[in-house]
């Protein structure tokens, strides 16, 4: 469960932002839309901790995140938060395989190559777990992306425009990828999207 209360952000005294509240449940999904500009990444990056809001609250499960000193947050964020880009971020070097298992040990847990064998044939790329990520399309690599997201099991998946650059089918395909895999394990999703062909697919909407 993920819930806002009264969050605030400046880059600067003349770029500031007062954020809507939100509230996504386990196994439900939550759309932010807004044009180009209006927050949308700096909102994710706020819901992820990766900055640090001026004031207000961000509440995942019972614990509120702004009250962690820095290396809590991180060690939250890389066991309970699950993120998938536009465009992902992959260590080159490495296999596919490798790529996945690195979302383990950068949470300290386990390396389960299982679970990521398992959520490679969900997501139709077990054939290729042993390739370079540069090797793969770019849609594959973003199923890449969403299985590592989901390695940990997080209690909540954050997407940023994962739809933007794809076609009307692939577009849908990556939606319900992202929301079957999170009723799954559990997990709120939260799909932040200028994408006006998203608005459809979700009940529970913010408009920024
Ligand atoms: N590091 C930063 N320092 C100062 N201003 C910033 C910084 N990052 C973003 N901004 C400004 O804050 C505003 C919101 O940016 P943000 O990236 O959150 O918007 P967005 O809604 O995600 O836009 P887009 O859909 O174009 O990615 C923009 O006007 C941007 O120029």
């Amino acid at each position: 469960m993920l819930k806002t209360q009264q969050l605030t952000f400046a880059y600067s005294p003349t770029k500031r932002f007062q954020f809507p509240d939100v509230h996504c449940a386990d196994r439900d999904a939550l759309l932010i839309l807004g044009r180009s500009g209006t927050g949308k990444t700096t909102f994710l990056h706020l819901l992820a901790l990766l900055l640090k809001p001026e004031a207000g609250r961000v509440v995942i499960n019972d614990t509120d995140l702004t009250t962690l000193s820095p290396a809590q947050t991180a060690a939250f964020r890389a066991q309970h938060v699950g993120l998938v880009y536009q465009k992902p971020h992959f260590v080159s070097a490495l296999s596919v395989m490798d790529n996945l298992l690195l979302a383990n040990y950068l949470a300290n847990k386990t390396q389960a190559r299982d679970r990521a064998e398992q959520l490679a044939t969900q997501l139709g790329f077990a054939e290729q777990l042993g390739k370079k990520t540069a090797q793969m399309s770019q849609g594959e690599q973003q199923r890449v992306s969403i299985a590592r997201a989901m390695m940990n099991q997080p209690t909540l998946i954050l997407a940023d425009e994962p739809t933007s650059s794809l076609d009307d089918a692939n577009a849908d395909r990556v939606i319900s990828l992202l929301r079957d895999q999170s009723e799954q394990i559990g997990a709120s999703l939260v799909v932040v999207t200028h994408d006006q062909r998203l608005k459809d697919a979700f009940t529970n909407r913010v408009i920024l």
